[in-house]
């Protein structure tokens, strides 16, 4: 069975058909990517998954258990966790104060605090860090790090509850390429090394044909294509709704170059 199932999801505002009947599977150990130009639905379908939003109709399938419309707090303790586009890093805080803040909240103790956090989960934390190469920073304060070291910290943030399935809304958003390939290189090794699932959106057409080992499109709230990126990129129909975007796959080589 698959990890992750998507069933005929609809979400309308107003007239708008942001998901119309979208369905897709996510098999444990797998990189998922969704992709689709703007206002395709990518974020709607994200927010429904974890939580945020609820959905008109369909189900989301979570080990067979429908968490279609269950609280945010709820689907993050049955094991999906998320990283944000904007930071969601404490910047006054260390590397190290963060993670364990993390892991506090995911232990339930925030409102038992009479201890310092620093007195919580270090050595959790301190693996989490290892894990995400980290560690050596771990008393730095976020404020001063590299842009692409925040995001580890995230991942390892993310890390904290020991999710399933791990959504990352446009991780490398920001990141100069090598950046980017060396936090979907650690992505990949962490979906290896804990058997979780991935399903992360994209701009990056590099980073998506480059990493991801599937890709669902949307276009106009509705699933047009999926497949291996040979087949996705040859897909004349996502050809057609990324040139009729002006945001085409040979833009995304242009912008490398
Ligand atoms: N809260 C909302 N209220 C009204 N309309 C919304 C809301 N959220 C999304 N929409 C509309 O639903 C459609 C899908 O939006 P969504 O944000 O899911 O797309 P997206 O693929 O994530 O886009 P982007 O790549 O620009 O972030 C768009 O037409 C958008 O304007």
């Amino acid at each position: 069975m698959s990890l992750l199932q998507v069933q005929h999801l609809s979400r309308s505002f107003g007239g708008v058909r942001a998901l119309d009947d979208v369905s897709f599977a996510l098999p444990a150990g797998q990189l998922l990517a969704l992709i689709g130009p703007n206002g395709a639905g990518k974020s709607t379908c994200f927010n429904i998954i974890n939580g945020q939003l609820r959905p008109d109709g369909g189900a989301v399938l979570l080990e067979g258990e429908d968490i279609a419309g269950m609280a945010a707090r709820k689907i993050w303790r049955r094991g999906v966790g998320r990283t944000f586009q904007v930071s969601a890093a404490f910047h006054s805080m260390t590397v190290l104060e963060n993670v364990q803040a993390a892991l506090l909240s995911h232990h339930r103790k925030l409102s038992q605090l009479w201890r310092p956090a620093s007195a919580y989960f270090r050595d959790e934390a301190m693996q989490l860090l290892e894990q995400v190469g980290m560690a050596g920073q771990a008393q730095r304060a976020c404020a001063v790090l590299a842009y692409g070291d925040i995001k580890r910290v995230e991942l390892a943030m993310a890390l904290s509850n020991a999710p399933r399935l791990l959504l990352m809304d446009e991780p490398t958003a920001g990141m100069a390429a090598h950046e980017r390939n060396e936090l979907m290189a650690l992505t990949r090794r962490l979906v290896n090394e804990r058997g979780i699932s991935v399903l992360f959106t994209e701009h990056s057409m590099d980073v998506v044909f480059a990493h991801a080992d599937r890709i669902i499109v949307l276009a106009r709230g509705k699933l047009i294509a999926a497949g291996d990126a040979q087949a996705v990129r040859n897909d004349p129909l996502v050809r057609e709704v990324y040139f009729g975007s002006g945001n085409t796959f040979e833009t995304a080589r242009e912008e490398r170059a």
